[in-house]
């Protein structure tokens, strides 16, 4: 079976602090959707329900322009709201502490992309595909100033992964630098916020990374 498109390229998450309104987020995703993304993670880690439900409809229906998935981090109700209100592009990303994957896909449906952060640790993504995982999400490899206290994993991770025989992300300090060695190592996508949205120019920054994937 082919891998379906959104499984391989760049992943671009979201930050409040980067893009700290509607407009800039706006702006600064279809920037991104210009350059060329896989996926979309809309994360906002605020406790403001009524921004986050507006922002993320107003990412769904941007993305849906561009045939890319939106990703809501941590949030398995908005997710389940939004596809409810006809967003089929809308998926999940959960982490360990988010809830259980096996409820998440029960409630959105067999369809809806379900990411689970597995750390630097087989044994998780082992599990996550066992509960209904549609990605298995490793890291962080390299330094990072957006989640400097993520657990950190070891490249080599993303070759015993491929047993598991779901597309594998790597995360944490994916730049223009380190974009080529986490590919090489087995990395089908490759998620990033601040080498995506810290970047003067988001478009380029997105083309540059995009181009050096090619050249792996
Ligand atoms: C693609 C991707 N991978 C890992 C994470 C991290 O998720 P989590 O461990 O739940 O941490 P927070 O992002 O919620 O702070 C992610 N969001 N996306
Ligand atoms: C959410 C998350 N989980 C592990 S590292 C990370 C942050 C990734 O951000 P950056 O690409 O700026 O290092
Ligand atoms: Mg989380």
């Amino acid at each position: 079976m082919h891998n379906p498109s959104w499984a391989r390229g760049l992943y671009a998450i979201t930050d409040a602090a980067l893009l700290p309104d509607d407009p800039r987020l706006l702006a600064g995703c279809e920037a991104a959707l210009r350059g060329g993304l896989a996926l979309l993670q809309y994360r906002d880690k605020s406790t403001q329900a009524d921004k986050r439900l507006r922002q993320a409809r107003a990412l769904a229906a941007l993305c849906r322009d561009y045939d890319v998935p939106l990703i809501i981090n941590d949030d398995t109700a908005l997710a389940e709201r939004l596809r409810r209100e006809g967003h089929a592009n809308v998926g999940l990303h959960l982490g360990q502490g988010d809830g259980a994957l096996a409820e998440a896909r029960e409630r959105l449906g067999p369809e809806a992309i379900l990411g689970a952060t597995c750390h630097g640790r087989l044994a998780l993504a082992e599990r996550a595909a066992r509960e209904g995982a549609s990605y298995v999400a490793f890291g962080r490899f390299f330094a990072s100033r957006t989640k400097p206290e993520a657990p950190p994993a070891t490249l080599d991770l993303l070759g015993e992964a491929e047993a598991i025989g779901l597309p594998r992300v790597a995360i944490g300090g994916i730049d223009a630098e380190t974009i080529g060695a986490a590919r090489r190592a087995g990395a089908d996508l490759l998620a990033t916020v601040a080498a995506v949205f810290a970047a003067a120019d988001i478009e380029a920054s997105v083309r540059d990374l995009n181009r050096r994937l090619s050249a792996c």
